[in-house]
């Protein structure tokens, strides 16, 4: 189990995005300073840090189960693909997926898995895993996944407030009885010395649902900030999640909200030649909730979606789980016909702050 820790230190000379640093423990207490704080990272970028969130530990024992799934030979880790059809939960091989409209492969393996399977286990939900994964499912995944829950359900509820929406609006959408494509996801990248610094790993990207709760080992995360014309990297800071808001939430909130788009490059100068490894709980919809602007709900988000560029935006016509199918699927390169493969798996990109970015273009209501 190469490359969990003793990187090289993140350089100091590469341009990065300074995120807005969030107290979890202030949050939840109701600092309105804090608050504050954190509205102003989830409208203006998207993304913040989050520090004091209590979940360390967890997520230490959650990379050593990434780490000891993905020892496992590839053919075995190949039995839990996750398939062609858009369904994410299990195992996804590098190369499975496009990184661009050119088709080019991505480079990281990873493997997935749904919140309703860790909470249900022994029940089987969804599907089945490696039994590395089940082996951890009790004491290392079911845990990791109720404090990631409890953490994005918290912060949640401070955008409900914030969006004025009638208390719980938000945290209904997301219910706990309710399935959904809320998962796990620890991420692998090799080094990949023929690929260059601007070379995607993971391709840009919104986030397919409504909150990521992500920990980086080492730099490779790249944000497109509004505005900045350019890629920047995130620089992982110890103990703090990196934390930022996905489509679903953008589309609620009427683009109140932004989803920012990122991608993942190789990690910068000596940490390139290190094995990357990245953890994310994506909070997602319950599967069969209508995606759309909450306008009827809240003055300030119907405010939002009449002063829009392009209000349709916002009513997309698909639920989460048909949203997040078309996503996953067209990316996979086994789906693959040409360009509009590629386009068909876009989000709420926003094509004003992507100038210059081939990929990033809108996406069209439905594919
Ligand atoms: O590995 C990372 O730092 C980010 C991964 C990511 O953006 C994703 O899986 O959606
Ligand atoms: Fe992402």
């Amino acid at each position: 189990m190469s490359g969990l820790t003793d990187y090289p230190p993140f350089p100091d000379d590469v341009p990065t995005v300074p995120l807005l640093v969030i107290d979890y423990q202030l949050i939840k207490s109701g600092d309105q300073a804090e608050i504050d704080k954190l509205w102003e990272a989830a409208t203006k970028l998207g993304f913040w840090y989050l520090k004091n969130h209590g979940a360390e530990e967890d997520t230490e024992q959650m990379f050593r189960m990434g780490a000891e799934t993905m020892d496992l030979p590839l053919e075995e880790k190949l039995k839990f693909e996750q398939g062609d059809t858009g369904f994410s939960f299990g195992y996804k091989a590098a190369g499975a997926n496009a990184v661009d409209e050119t088709g080019r492969k991505d480079s990281v393996e990873f493997i997935n898995v749904a919140k309703d399977d860790a909470l249900a286990h022994p029940t089987v939900v969804h599907r089945t895993y490696p039994s590395t994964v089940v082996a951890r499912m009790e004491n290392t995944i079911k845990p990791f996944t109720l404090k990631a829950v409890e953490i994005n359900e918290t912060v949640l509820d401070v955008f409900n407030d914030k969006l004025e929406l009638p208390k719980g609006t938000l945290k209904a959408k997301h219910s706990f009885e309710g399935h959904s494509c809320s998962e796990s996801r620890c991420i692998k990248k090799l080094p990949t010395p023929e690929m260059t610094p601007e070379q995607a790993a993971l391709g840009a990207h919104t986030d397919f649902g409504s909150l990521s709760f992500l920990t980086n080992k080492c730099g490779g995360l790249q944000v497109y900030p509004p505005g900045w014309n350019g890629w920047y990297y995130v620089k992982p800071l110890p103990g703090h999640a990196i934390c930022n808001v996905g489509d679903a939430l953008a589309v609620f909130s009427g683009g109140i909200l932004r989803s920012n788009m990122h991608r993942v490059v190789s990690p910068p100068k000596e940490q390139a030649a290190f094995t990357r490894w990245s953890l994310v709980f994506f909070t997602r919809p319950a599967n069969d909730i209508e995606l759309r602007a909450l306008t009827d709900e809240s003055p300030a988000i119907a405010a939002a979606v009449a002063a829009a560029p392009d209000p349709a935006k916002w009513h997309p016509g698909q639920t989460a789980q048909e949203w997040y199918f078309r996503r996953t699927r067209n990316q996979r390169v086994n789906n693959r016909t040409g360009p509009e493969t590629w386009l068909a798996s876009r989000g709420t990109e926003h094509v004003d702050d992507t100038v210059g970015l081939e990929s990033a273009k809108p996406v069209a209501a439905a594919a």
